[in-house]
């Protein structure tokens, strides 16, 4: 039968990327993706603010909601100082048996905790299971109607602190209008818009930073 989306992806990283570079697996999704084949990965436009975004924070504690196959992971990953974590929640196990691999062929294992099931039932075990008290970053990219109730569920379980960073993606296309009408009316957010592109398309999409203020 018919081989999946991730399964290609997966193809063209181990055809056309290094062995423990990140940036030869970051590329060689990106020109599958722009030539061959679209994909909802953040892409190369939307990546390049994400990286700034990482960059001028150096988080030591990341949770990125929705793996999908791994491109944003080790984004993320590699700009992240030795003894960071990131923590990364997929639903599908499909999807994160393939990202396993790309994150490996990254050479980024061991930055990296790819963890299987469903954000409601793994944010409130962040502190007892993985020992984490608060996040630095959070980079959300999962099913849209989920961006909010589980901000919402992350300050419950009191997983954000004053500086914690949320950044978000699609926040135009396909959209998360109660997200962002929550973050930026919030007294509790400080919300910048960065326009960007939707990945691999002219369409206008854009991520979402916020900032926790406690
Ligand atoms: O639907 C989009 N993304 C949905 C992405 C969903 C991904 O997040 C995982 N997940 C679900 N729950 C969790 C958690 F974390 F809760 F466990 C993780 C799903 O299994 C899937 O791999 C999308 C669509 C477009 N588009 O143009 O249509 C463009 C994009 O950039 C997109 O991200
Ligand atoms: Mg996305």
């Amino acid at each position: 039968t018919r081989s999946t989306r991730p399964q290609r992806l997966l193809k063209v990283v181990q055809k056309h990327a290094t062995r423990g570079d990140p940036q030869s697996v970051i590329s060689a999704i990106d020109h599958f993706c722009r030539h061959s084949e679209w994909a909802m990965n953040v892409g190369d436009e939307k990546g390049s603010i994400l990286d700034s975004v990482v960059s001028e924070l150096n988080p030591e504690k990341v949770l990125e909601l929705g793996t999908y196959c791994g491109y944003s992971t080790v984004r993320i990953a590699r700009l992240l100082p030795p003894g960071a974590r990131l923590i990364t929640l997929e639903f599908n196990a499909d999807y994160a048996a393939i990202a396993r691999q790309v994150i490996a062929w990254a050479g980024l294992e061991d930055k990296v905790q790819l963890v299987e099931g469903a954000s409601e039932d793994w944010i409130p075990r962040m502190k007892e299971h993985f020992g984490i008290e608060t996040f630095d970053f959070v980079f959300l990219d999962h099913w849209k109607d989920r961006y909010l109730p589980d901000t919402k569920l992350m300050e419950d379980c009191g997983l954000l602190r004053k500086g914690t960073v949320l950044l978000a993606d699609n926040v135009i296309c396909p959209g998360v209008p109660d997200y962002l009408e929550y973050v930026r009316n919030s007294l509790s957010y400080k919300s910048y818009y960065f326009k960007s592109h939707l990945e691999y398309t002219k369409a206008e999409d854009g991520l979402e930073k916020s900032v926790f203020l406690g």
